[in-house]
């Protein structure tokens, strides 16, 4: 089972200039979390430094009691152990064959026979699609590939956390819909805390438990996808539906001029769209954290956007459309 990731007031700057200020979230355990937030807003930055590879100037990173950033240097080597990372290119060793790059963690990081290895890096070759391309070169295999292949050696220290930073990055739409349904197989099968940074919506709107939105150096917004979906918050509102009007401009936030300009002209945001399902396992069985459809929204008080959950909601559950 994955663990809880508990994040306070995490403060990070680089030459006096902040990235973000006290940031506060936790990713609950073995539940899958998506962080939003225009370009440079420095999302990567957060993975970096919630894996421990670049230090906070202030701030926790609390997971099974400990704080990260107030480790040593050999205790923040054993954490990292529970980390999983697929970075943003896959991060292969082009020289190296993708069983080679696979096994790579396990010929660093263990003292595991090379029959063993074998067994561990087949599995998970199996689990991400790619049994057959072990001899391949990174250069040899598609972007997509590539991207399953780093999964696979994400996963080989049985990690209970695992980061994604931009898993779609470059990838097609019939792609992103493959990839984005392994990500989900995989948090049902290995049950551990999953946090992916992504630009797509259509990923954001169907894959997550949790979303989260970084705005302007804070976190906007973070909580259950329903929370996010059915906000009327102009940015979490405008960033989640990828429209212009709103307060997000191209390069920066807008000033006050252009914003009173917007309403001068009577621009408003479109109507929210349909809150969609969530994106369910391929096997059929539940997700590791599966709630009923519309169940965040009933217990809050909020009407969902009209034809939500497939049209199938009611405010009243007895009143729900059987699936
Ligand atoms: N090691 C570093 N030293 C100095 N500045 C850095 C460093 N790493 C990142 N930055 C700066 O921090 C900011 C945030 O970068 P980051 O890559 O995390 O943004 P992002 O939200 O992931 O962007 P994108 O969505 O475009 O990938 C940028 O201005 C970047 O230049």
């Amino acid at each position: 089972m994955g663990v809880e990731v508990v994040v306070r007031g995490l403060t990070k700057s680089f030459g006096g200039h902040p990235v973000w200020s006290d940031l506060t979230l936790t990713l609950p355990a073995g539940e899958i979390s998506v962080l939003l937030g225009p370009s440079g807003t420095g999302k990567s930055v957060f993975l970096k430094t919630l894996v421990g590879l670049l230090k906070p100037d202030r701030g926790s990173v609390l997971i099974e009691g400990r704080d990260l950033p107030r480790l040593s240097e050999r205790e923040l080597y054993e954490v990292r152990k529970l980390f999983g990372v697929l970075f943003q290119d896959g991060a292969l060793f082009g020289s190296m064959t993708i069983y080679d790059n696979v096994a790579f963690p396990l010929r660093e990081h263990t003292r595991r026979s090379e029959s063993e290895i074998r067994a561990v890096v087949t599995e998970k070759l199996e689990m991400v699609g790619l049994v057959g391309a072990e001899h391949k070169l990174p250069g040899e295999i598609s972007g997509g590939m590539r991207k399953r292949a780093g999964l696979a050696r994400a996963l080989v220290l049985d990690p209970q956390i695992i980061l994604f930073d931009e898993p779609d990055s470059g990838l097609d739409p019939v792609r992103t819909a493959y990839l984005n349904q392994l990500i989900v197989d995989l948090n049902q099968r290995t049950g551990a805390t999953f946090l992916i940074v992504t630009h797509d919506i259509n990923t954001a709107r169907t894959v997550p438990d949790n979303i989260g939105l970084i705005y302007h150096g804070h976190l906007a917004m973070f909580g259950p996808r329903e929370m996010l979906l059915s906000s009327t918050e102009p940015v979490v509102r405008q960033f989640l539906n990828a429209q212009r009007i709103g307060p997000i401009g191209m390069a920066e936030e807008k000033d006050a001029e252009e914003l009173a300009a917007e309403a001068q002209s009577g621009a408003e945001l479109p109507p929210l769209p349909p809150i969609p399902l969530q994106l369910p396992p391929s096997d059929g069985r539940p997700r590791a954290a599966e709630r009923p459809p519309g169940q965040w929204c009933r217990e809050h008080g909020v009407t969902p956007p009209p034809g939500s959950f497939e049209g199938r909601w009611a405010a009243d559950p007895s009143e729900e459309v059987a699936v």
